[in-house]
């Protein structure tokens, strides 16, 4: 992913790294000059030296800005190009998967893009910084052989503690990225669980306390290891830096026999490698982060470290169906501790029925429903559509059938048809009046005004979504339980039976016993097993 991101924005990287380059050059015949002129090794008189200095500081700004603005482009792409491919990614990622990882999502769009686009931002900078050492390590070379050999020792001892140190840090990093995923857990209870915790000062107190405040200490004592490590990176080579110049000086006049004024001209230069040197290693800091995100975001699955996920979906593939059968499909949730095992079970659904399911808590009804519609894949067994088992690739063009209100639904603000379109104004008027939300809420180009509304409301606005799909089926887990009286009647006597008139094929879970006259069929569940399945009388 992040060599494609890479690839894709080559050009102005590459621009920003071509300018960075021409602006280190000049940088570094700006010191030559600056040398030249403290050295006095030049002809004729200091003024002559001082207008081809100042043309080169000129050079050296004006491409160091154009290297910038190539660089900010480059940034602001890489992040929102990051941003839609992880957003694709978990877009494309399968059900249960994503419920597994539904707690690193923010954290990986927020924290994870961000270091990465930071890593990659240094790119320029560093190339600039590398390239200045190196046409300053030439100039010093040109200088002098033996003061250049006495340097290098140092550049070597450094780069060598640098690396040493890298590697301690990457655990720290790695502990980091992980807390962080607590710590917007922990962020996020602050506003889901405001009335628990107003009403419970204990429990306000324990959470703040021991729950958040832990979670909040522990990533300090790990980013305060990390941050040390990588201080005493920086402050290490500083001192092997200006280690190496006081070296350089000593040896040249000890040792060396060099001239003063060919070591004083060595010392100046070798004082401009501070800078590039600097610069590299707050690099260091940058690359760690990053890469410890990249670790981070692989241990998200196979689907995050390969290409970009391309996934077509087929809406009319099965439309023609007529009958769709579990056989011997068994379902067990990973790391479930009670080993709750759905199934083997064996079912069928027939175009045009209307099957009510029932059952006590933790019979397995939700989990049929997610079976039945094909955001879980079984474990075990088969679901057939007329006598064709689906595969994992089927899953995405079969799920097309359905319009499910779940448990756990979520209501967006506009109203779309099947084909992403704006339903017309009339139809959604009719609809929200049916619905009895009229006086709640208009919608405008199929753009809803609020949905800040009771429960039940709620609940009817998604109904109203799901009449909009026009599906062939049409699944609702336990819709009635928040609707008054008159709406739970309206449901099962008017609304249920008008979809089955419109042909509409339709599984609704439900504990209304009162109401299952109205269903062809009711199948009961226990312990992940159909214990009855019989016409309603
Ligand atoms: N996300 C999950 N992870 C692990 N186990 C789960 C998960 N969801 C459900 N289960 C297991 O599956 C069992 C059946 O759950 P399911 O939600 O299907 O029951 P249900 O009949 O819909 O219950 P309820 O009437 O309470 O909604 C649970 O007892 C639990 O052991």
């Amino acid at each position: 992913m992040i060599a494609e991101t890479i690839r894709r924005h080559r050009i102005p990287l590459a621009t920003a790294g071509a300018l960075a380059a021409g602006s280190a050059l000049a940088s570094i015949v700006l010191i030559t000059q600056i040398g030249t002129i403290a050295g006095g090794v030049f002809a004729g008189t200091p003024h002559s030296m001082l207008w081809p200095a100042a043309a080169s500081l000129v050079a050296m700004l004006a491409l160091s800005a154009a290297a910038q603005t190539f660089q900010a482009h480059f940034g602001a792409a890489v992040i929102s190009d990051l941003r839609s491919q992880l957003c694709a990614r978990f877009m494309a990622l399968d059900y249960a998967r994503l419920m597994s990882n539904r707690e690193r999502i923010a954290g990986a769009l927020v924290v994870d893009v961000t270091r990465i686009a930071q890593m990659l931002l240094v790119l320029p900078q560093a190339l600039f910084n590398a390239l200045v050492a190196l046409f300053c390590l030439a100039y010093l070379a040109w200088l002098s052989w033996p003061l250049l050999l006495v340097l290098a020792g140092f550049v070597v001892i450094s780069v060598a503690c640098a690396l040493a140190i890298l590697r301690r840090t990457e655990g720290f990093f790695a502990r980091i990225r992980e807390e962080e995923d607590s710590l917007f857990r922990h962020f996020r209870a602050i506003a889901e669980a405001k009335k628990e915790l107003s009403m419970n000062a204990a429990r306000a107190a324990h959470f703040s306390e021991r729950v958040l405040g832990r979670a909040i200490r522990d990533n300090e004592v790990s980013l305060r290891a990390a941050n040390r490590w990588l201080g005493y990176t920086e402050v290490w080579n500083m001192a092997i830096v200006y280690a190496a110049i006081l070296s350089v000086a000593f040896m040249g006049r000890a040792y060396l026999g060099q001239d003063a004024s060919q070591v004083a001209r060595f010392v100046i230069a070798s004082l401009f490698l501070i800078g590039p040197i600097s610069g590299l290693i707050a690099a260091i800091r940058q690359v760690v982060a990053g890469m410890s995100s990249v670790r981070y975001l692989r241990t998200l699955g196979p689907a995050f470290s390969g290409p970009a996920l391309a996934a077509s979906i087929d809406p009319t593939r099965f439309a023609g169906w007529s009958r769709l059968s579990f056989r011997q499909v068994e379902y067990r949730y990973p790391g479930d501790a009670d080993e709750f095992r759905f199934g083997p079970m064996d079912l069928e659904l027939r175009r045009g029925e209307m099957v009510f399911v029932t059952g006590g808590n933790g019979s397995g009804k939700s989990t049929l429903s997610l079976l039945l519609t094909g955001m879980l894949a079984p474990s075990g067994g088969e679901v057939r559509v007329d006598g064709h088992a689906l595969t994992a690739t089927d899953l995405g063009d079969f799920r097309q059938l359905f319009t499910a209100v779940f448990a756990d639904y979520w209501l967006f603000d506009d109203l779309l048809d099947r084909r992403g379109r704006s339903p017309p104004q009339a139809g959604i008027e009719a609809l929200l009046h049916r619905l009895g939300l009229d006086r709640k809420v208009t919608a405008t180009d199929g753009r809803l005004s609020t949905l800040d509304l009771s429960q039940g409301q709620r609940k009817r606005l998604a109904l109203t979504q799901g009449y909009l799909e026009d599906s062939d089926i049409y699944l609702f887990d336990e819709w009635a339980a928040d609707q008054d009286v008159e709406f739970r009647r309206c449901f099962y006597q008017e609304l249920l039976p008008e979809l089955k008139a419109a042909g509409k094929t339709l599984v609704v879970i439900t504990h209304d016993d009162r109401y299952f006259d109205v269903a062809d069929r009711v199948v009961r569940l226990e312990y992940g097993q159909v214990a009855a399945d019989a016409s309603a009388v």
